[in-house]
This record gives C-alpha cells, structure tokens and sequence, in this order.
C-alpha cells in the first residue's frame, strides 16, 4: 500500500542514531514499501508500516488533550500540524509570514506545506505509529496528503463537540496563540464546517471514522478512545 516518495521532500536530515546513518536515510519511506529486500532493512529501520491516525474536530474541541493520552498509553508519536505551523512561524522561516496571516485570517495554510513538515517529522521519528493532529483540515489537504504518501489513514477519530463548548474551551486556553481570539474563532468554525465536515464525511462513508463525545471531562472523553487503540494489540506487536 505504502510507496517512496521522492518528489516532495527534498529535505536531507541525519539519524538520531549514531551508527549506521546512511542506512537510515529515507528509512522511513523505504519502510513504507513492500518491495524493499529483506536483506537491505536494518535494525535501525521500522518493521512495520506505518500506522497512521488522523485526529479530527473543531478548534477546541480536545483533539490535542486526548492525543496526549494516547501518546502516554499506547506510545504514538503525536503530530500537530497546527503546532509545526507555529514553529514555522517562529523560525522566522520564508513561509513564516505567510502562515502567520493564515492562521489569524482563520484560514488554511496550503497543503504541500503542511505536509512537507508533517512528512519532515516522520522522517526524523523512529515510531512506526503516528497521530496526525488537525489535519486534514479540508479535503485539498486529503486529497494531497493521498497523493504524496500513496496511502490513506489506518484511523481516523473525530471529536464531535458543540460550538458553544469549543468557544468557552479556546477562550480559556490560555496559551497565547494569535488565534484564540472570539474573532479568528467564528472564523475558523465556519472554515470547519465548510472545509473539515467534508473530511469527516468521507471517512465516515469509508468505514475508517471513529465518532468520539467530546463533551465531558478529559478521563470521560478518553474512555471512548481508549478502546479504538486497545482493540489494535500495539502492546503484543514486536519491533526488531
Ligand atoms: N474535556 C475537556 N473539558 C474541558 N476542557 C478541556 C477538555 N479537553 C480539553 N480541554 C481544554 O480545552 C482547551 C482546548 O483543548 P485542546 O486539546 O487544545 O483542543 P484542540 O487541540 O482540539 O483545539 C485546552 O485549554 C484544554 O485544556
Ligand atoms: N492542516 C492544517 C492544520 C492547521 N492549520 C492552521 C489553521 C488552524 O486554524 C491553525 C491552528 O491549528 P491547530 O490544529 O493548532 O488548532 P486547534 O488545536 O484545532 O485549535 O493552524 C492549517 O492551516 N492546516
Ligand atoms: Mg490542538
């Protein structure tokens, strides 16, 4: 299912590992083909392909809160493209200003940016199982992200939670972000129903949605999450 890519990224980047760093250039995309010898793979390169969740739902609406759960009960390395976005910005990097004035329009940033830096990140990662966070946002970004990876997500969970609750949640969020703000989030909460609700409905036509509750505290929520994961044995699974 999975592919190489080639054409995207033309980023080059070094191992975490101090042995064997040529061997692990590109493993993550080498991992993701099936037609790679045995032979060539180290033990420095996944065994498996990559086991990817997308996280949905509007702003506020907990997707980061419960991603943290995740991470803690069943070891994924979590994603957030919203996040990447604001180190971009933050670098000071040629895009910086451009996505900068996106997120406080409330709009979204062009996919094959994002995904260059969602697909930077996996590249760096030595995790096989991955939560996408805010993203697709919009079926531009779906539709690239397929395109690019060759593939669709093993998961998708989507928390479904009322206007009313995201507005009081991003209001109180308290983390200084240009975007929590009452005008950027009648903003961003129509883009979502414009843009995001048609992700959602594509998964959910595909079978691969998971609806989760997102009203109620962050334990009640995460007992609905819990056993999409569980019902996956990422415990039982061996890495070589
Ligand atoms: N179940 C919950 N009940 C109340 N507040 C919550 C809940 N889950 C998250 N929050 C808080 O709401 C805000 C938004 O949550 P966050 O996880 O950042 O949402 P998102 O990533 O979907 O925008 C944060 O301040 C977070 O602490
Ligand atoms: N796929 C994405 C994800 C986020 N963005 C931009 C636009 C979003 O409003 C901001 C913030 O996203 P983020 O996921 O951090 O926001 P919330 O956690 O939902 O509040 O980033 C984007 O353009 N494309
Ligand atoms: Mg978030």
């Amino acid at each position: 299912m999975w592919r190489r890519v080639t054409s995207v990224s033309h980023l080059t980047f070094a191992h975490k590992s101090t042995v064997n760093k040529n061997a692990c250039t590109f493993k993550c995309w080498e991992s993701f083909t099936t037609e790679i010898p045995r032979k060539e793979k180290t033990t420095y390169q996944r065994a498996k392909t990559p086991f990817i969740t997308f996280v949905l739902g509007g702003p506020g609406s907990g997707k980061g809160t419960q991603c943290m759960k995740i991470v803690e009960n069943f070891g994924f390395t979590h994603l957030s493209a919203g996040e990447l976005l604001r180190r971009e910005i933050a670098s000071n990097s040629a895009d910086g200003i451009m996505i900068l004035n996106t997120i406080k329009e409330g709009k979204i940033v062009p996919s094959e940016l994002t995904i260059k830096l969602i697909q930077k990140e996996m590249e760096l990662s030595d995790n096989y199982k991955f939560l996408i966070d805010g993203f697709p946002r919009s079926e531009d970004n779906r539709k690239a992200f397929e395109q690019i990876f060759g593939a669709e997500p093993d998961v998708v969970l989507f928390f479904d939670c009322p206007e009313d609750e995201m507005v009081k949640r991003v209001l109180n969020r308290n983390q200084g972000r240009v975007d929590d703000n009452i005008d950027t989030i009648k903003k961003r909460l129509k883009v979502f129903t414009a843009l995001n609700l048609p992700v959602v409905n594509h998964y959910l036509e595909k079978g691969k949605l998971y609806k989760i509750n997102g009203v109620g505290t962050v334990d009640e929520i995460y007992k609905q999450v819990h056993p999409v994961f569980s019902s996956f044995h990422f415990e039982k699974q061996v890495r070589v």
